[in-house]
């Protein structure tokens, strides 16, 4: 990538490190939950703080909207359950600027670690950092000598603590460059997209359309092959005049779906069989139908010869980039065409296998296949974003190499 990454940094011994990552994780009571982007972020700690640089973390956690969000929006067990992860002390900070903050970095020894409150908390005094005021930007610059971006999940958006502190360090003199997460995140996106090895099968489910329309659009000229499944099917189904019962359909997104069809020619895979249910419950009554749905039902799950017809277009991928669930995965009952797609996609050794977007990681993860991927994204909202083609403002404003 033409971007400086950490390894073009020399000499970190005593250096104070900026790191943003996206420790913006589920907790409860608390208990983080998944921790999938705390672990991938290890790396250029620990690469940092064994070269004997100072590191000092930024991250935000949810959205700040009031003082009471801040109760519940403190970094503090993240702090701890880093710590877990490092094996060695860190220090929080509960605040996002002052002489505290100050002073704690000021002592910090080489190899030290500490984490910074949330910088959204930052939000509540005029959206400071997520409307990318300068002077914050320039603030926190001020507290390094280098700006490390780990933070894949958070670089669609354009704010202080990505792409304000980058801007105030290059205005400095000083490099903001690319840490091994947001690294191997481009490389496996980008080179999917941008330069895939062929047959690439681009696979898209997930509830919407019109929350993927990007996506499918830029993927149709990539991929060899689009598979569209999940709620978004019978979209496609009612622009192709198929009976859809009472499945989730987006009215005014049918023209867009009939132009989609027209444009992706002999490319473009649907389900040729559905299960459908009497009502939205895992409870529901159901039974697999081909074609039109029958009235009074609903489709949450792709059927079995629709499973199939999707393992014969993968079988010869050599590049696979899956976005969105299959179906209902959430009710074990309509969990099963996710489930066959994701365990086939395991045994594909000699495919690059990807996968992004917030539900389809969670369906992966449930499945107990993640591990068998070659990828899976940290980002929801910023892998969704690559795959449309978008540039992503907090890795443009990186330094070049
Ligand atoms: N046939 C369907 N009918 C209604 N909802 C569906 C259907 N198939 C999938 N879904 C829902 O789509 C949601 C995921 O969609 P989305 O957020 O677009 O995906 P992602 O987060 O992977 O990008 C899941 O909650 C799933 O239950
Ligand atoms: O969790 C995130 O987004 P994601 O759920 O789309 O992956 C990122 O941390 C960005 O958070 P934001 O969408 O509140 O800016």
């Amino acid at each position: 990538m033409a971007k400086l990454t950490v390894e073009d940094l020399k000499d970190l011994e005593g250096k104070k490190v900026l790191i943003r990552v996206d420790f913006n994780v589920p907790i409860k009571d608390g208990v983080i939950g998944d921790d999938n982007r705390m672990v991938a972020a290890l790396p250029t700690i620990k690469y940092i703080t064994e070269k004997g640089g100072k590191a000092v973390l930024f991250s935000h956690l949810g959205r700040v909207k009031t003082e009471e969000d801040k109760a519940n929006l403190s970094l503090k067990p993240v702090a701890e359950h880093l710590a877990d992860l490092l094996n060695k002390p860190v220090t929080f900070v509960p605040v996002t600027r002052g002489a505290q903050l100050e002073d704690a970095i000021a002592n910090m020894n080489n190899g030290d670690v500490i984490l910074v409150e949330n910088t959204r908390f930052e939000d509540l005094d005029g959206k400071k950092e997520s409307g990318n005021d300068p002077e914050l930007g320039q603030y926190w610059a001020s507290l390094g000598d280098v700006f490390v971006n780990d933070a894949f999940g958070t670089a669609h958006r354009s704010h202080a603590s990505n792409v304000g502190i980058s801007e105030a360090m290059k205005a400095n003199g000083k490099d903001a460059v690319a840490g091994y997460l947001l690294e191997k995140e481009i490389k496996f996106l980008g080179d999917a997209v941008d330069n895939p090895v062929r047959p690439f099968v681009a696979i898209l489910g997930g509830s919407k359309v019109s929350s993927k329309i990007g996506v499918i659009n830029h993927l149709l000229e990539k991929a060899d092959k689009v598979i569209v499944g999940g709620g978004m099917t019978y979209t496609f189904y009612k622009a192709k005049g198929i009976a859809v019962g009472s499945s989730l359909v987006e009215d005014d997104k049918v023209e867009l779906a009939k132009e989609l069809i027209e444009k992706a020619g002999d490319k473009l895979v649907l389900p040729v069989d559905n299960v459908v249910a009497d009502k939205f419950a895992n409870d529901a009554e159901y039974k697999t139908v081909e074609g039109a749905i029958p009235d009074g039902y609903m489709a949450l799950d792709v059927g079995e010869k629709s499973v199939e017809l999707f393992k014969e277009t993968l079988k010869d991928a050599k590049t696979v980039v899956w976005n969105g669930p299959m179906g209902v995965f959430e009710m074990p009952n309509f969990a099963k065409g996710t489930l066959a797609l994701g365990e086939f996609l395991a045994t594909l050794s000699d495919a690059t296998t990807i996968v992004g977007g917030g539900d389809s990681v969670a369906a992966a993860k449930q499945l107990g296949i993640a591990d068998k991927l070659s990828h899976v994204s940290t980002g929801g909202g910023s892998s969704l974003e690559y795959l449309e083609g978008k540039t992503l403002p907090a890795i443009a404003v990186l330094s070049e190499k």
